[in-house]
């Protein structure tokens, strides 16, 4: 088979192992020949593709980024987008099957398109780790191990000026990053969106700790909302889309905690750090895994399903399962990691 693979939304380490291990198990498998389409979908609709030989992904799997480069375009809203006109243009440089690499949104395009017709796969990937039908996305073991070494750092500044320190990481509607990175680093308080919490408490656990002669680490994910507030913190803008560009809830919440405790407290936003460099180990292991059983699913025909990770297993899921609502924190995890807050 002649096979496209794209990238689509956020960046996220592991991508590239994703294409490397799809390409070589479709080649060595298979005898099939792959492209890459150029920015996501927008590299379909206009047939911008790069020829994808086995030399091609040479030791892509420790390489952060896509070489494919990525795009928000929405397959359908472009001017030429449609299933129609994609499958033109899959007839026209003799491609059987599209493999979709991306998150939420893109998984919804590669629905509606594996609905209407086209030989479309899909790969979940996202360093939020908010999609239902899989237990991890690769990305986000990178993105905690990032975070949680830029908290260790912080911890000892923060010791050394006896000051409370805060991290923004990233999350727009789920906490994993900052449950997870906040619990490692050892965290005095962590605010997700999932769980309003007052900035009274937040403020009685930073002069708990203070006042036992530790830095208070406090970590908010960029989408907490505070108890009192309606929304996230969206200070830059928008996107294309109309998407609000979340960030400024931890330069927030520092302000805060100074104007209420009277404790000197910075702020340090993690931002795209988060997303950049290499994929660790667990993660080029689950995007290599991936993109084989995804490459597999092409040659079911499974079109319009994913590959996904249970337990240990790579299984087959149905992309509506996926798209069944976003993978939140668990009550229970909260309770859990809330026991460490505080005194
Ligand atoms: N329901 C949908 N149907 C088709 N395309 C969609 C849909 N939702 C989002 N998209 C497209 O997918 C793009 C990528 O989605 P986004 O949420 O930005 O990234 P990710 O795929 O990482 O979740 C969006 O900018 C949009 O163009
Ligand atoms: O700066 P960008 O590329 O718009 O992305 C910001 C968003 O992307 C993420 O890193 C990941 O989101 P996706 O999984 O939807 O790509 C979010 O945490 C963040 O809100
Ligand atoms: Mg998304």
């Amino acid at each position: 088979m002649r096979i496209g693979l794209l990238t689509s939304g956020g960046d996220c380490p592991g991508l590239n192992a994703v294409i490397r291990s799809s390409v070589l198990h479709g080649i060595k498998s298979y005898g099939d020949e792959f492209v890459g389409f150029k920015g996501g979908w927008r590299g379909v609709i206009e047939g911008d593709y790069i020829d994808l030989p086995r030399q091609s992904v040479r030791g892509l799997s420790r390489e952060g980024g896509t070489i494919l480069g990525t795009s928000r375009t929405h397959p359908y809203n472009h001017p030429q987008g449609g299933p129609e006109n994609m499958a033109k243009q899959l007839k026209r440089h003799d491609i059987d099957a599209v493999i979709a690499i991306g998150g939420e949104g893109t998984l919804a395009g590669a629905k509606r398109l594996a609905d209407d017709g086209i030989p479309v796969v899909g790969v979940p990937k996202t360093i939020d780790n908010d999609l239902k039908a899989t237990d991890y996305t690769f990305g986000f073991d990178t993105a905690i191990s990032i975070a949680t070494d830029a908290m260790d750092r912080l911890r000892t500044t923060g010791e050394s000026h006896h000051r409370c320190m805060v991290a923004e990481v990233m999350g727009r509607h789920v906490g994993w990053i900052a449950l997870h990175s906040g619990m490692a680093a050892g965290a005095h308080a962590i605010l997700i969106p999932e769980h309003r919490i007052s900035m009274d408490q937040v403020c009685e656990w930073v002069e708990q700790v203070h006042s036992r002669g530790r830095s208070p680490l406090v970590v908010v994910a960029e989408g907490f909302i505070p108890e009192d507030a309606e929304e996230a913190l969206a200070g830059k803008g928008e996107e294309e889309d109309g998407r609000p560009r979340l960030g400024g809830i931890g330069d927030w919440v520092t302000r805060q905690i100074e104007a209420k405790t009277g404790i000197e407290s910075r702020n340090t936003t993690l931002g795209h750090i988060q997303r950049g460099g290499n994929p660790t180990g667990y993660d080029r292991v689950l995007a290599t895994r991936f993109g084989i059983r995804a490459l597999d699913l092409v040659h079911e025909r499974a079109w319009g399903h994913m590959a996904a990770l249970r337990g240990t297993e790579i299984v087959k899921v149905d992309l509506a399962e996926a798209l069944d609502g976003l993978k939140a924190v668990p009550a229970e995890r909260y309770d859990e990691a809330q026991i460490l807050f505080g005194r």
